[in-house]
């Protein structure tokens, strides 16, 4: 009788042949069996015109871990990130599946907002809207759907706590989100990304403008968050991705050259490459 392999035995198959197949890469996915996977990508590659900017990328993310994406400038990192909530639409085509509860958001009739509700983006520079603390929270919520005060108060305080802003802004949330400094503007774009309620956040690159005190602020607003979201962030900052992430991927030349848990990567790289560019040989 031919027994049935258990899944994990398969996943550690895939492991093995994407390793040998491609001596240059390695791929180390969190396995399904054990880790949930809030986020998986299927052949995605981008491109632009002719440009292959992203090589066909199967990645899985786990649910409620920190994802890194790192790389030198222009090893596609930011045309991946877009890809997952579809921000590259109208710029780039994408090919292949982003998989999110057994749906592929890469397909044609998905509602690209309710994609963007479920998985949230922050950008490098702190972008608030010209309009007050609270009109910033509320404004994308009540464009589709009506709410009382009540709601909205509480979905303001809410998110506002998650984002770690609340006690210092909950006496001027009447005040313009223009008058807030770096470090409190990119906490009130996480809060109104957060007042969606989505399930995954992408951020790109959240603290490169930021001085070291708004930056450590902000990343222990992340190690909070994850205990209920999902994050995957790209940075420059190697200290960075090893402080929060979980997982790190790392990006050359629009390929995926190695992926696997973090310490694993800043510690024992199995790619020479991956160990040259945390060394900081280059990049
Ligand atoms: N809007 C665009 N149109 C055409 N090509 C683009 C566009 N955006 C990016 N590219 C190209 O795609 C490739 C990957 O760029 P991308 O910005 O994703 O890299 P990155 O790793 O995020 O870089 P950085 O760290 O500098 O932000 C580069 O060759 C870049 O020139």
């Amino acid at each position: 009788m031919v027994k049935l392999k258990k899944q994990t035995e398969f996943v550690k198959d895939i492991k093995s042949i994407i390793t040998l197949d491609n001596p240059d890469t390695y791929i180390s996915q969190p396995d399904p069996a054990k880790h949930e996977i809030a986020l998986k990508t299927e052949n995605v590659s981008v491109f632009y015109g002719y440009n292959e900017a992203i090589k066909p990328a199967n990645l899985f993310f786990e649910r409620f871990k920190i994802t890194s994406l790192i790389g030198a400038s222009g090893s596609g990192k930011s045309t991946f990130l877009r890809s997952l909530n579809r921000m590259n639409d109208g710029v780039a085509e994408v090919k292949g599946k982003i998989m999110y509860r057994g749906l592929d958001l890469n397909s044609p009739d998905v509602d690209v907002y309710e994609v963007r509700r479920h998985i949230g983006m922050v950008f490098q520079m702190p972008n608030p809207f010209a309009k007050s603390v609270y009109r910033n929270i509320t404004f994308a919520l009540t464009q589709r759907k009506k709410y009382t005060k009540e709601q909205l108060d509480e979905i303001v305080e809410s998110s506002l706590r998650q984002a770690a802003l609340w006690d210092q802004l909950k006496d001027d949330l009447n005040k313009s989100a223009l008058e807030l400094s770096g470090g409190q503007a990119q906490r009130l774009v996480i809060a109104r990304a957060l007042a969606l309620k989505p399930d995954i956040l992408l951020m790109d690159e959240p603290t490169s403008a930021l001085d070291p005190k708004s930056t450590m602020q902000i990343e222990e607003t992340m190690m909070e968050l994850k205990k209920q979201y999902t994050i995957i962030i790209v940075t420059h900052n190697m200290q960075q991705a090893a402080r929060i992430g979980d997982y790190t991927a790392f990006f050359h030349l629009g390929k995926i050259i190695e992926y696997d848990l973090t310490r694993k990567i800043f510690t024992r790289p199995k790619v020479k490459l991956t160990d040259d560019y945390v060394s900081g040989n280059f990049g």
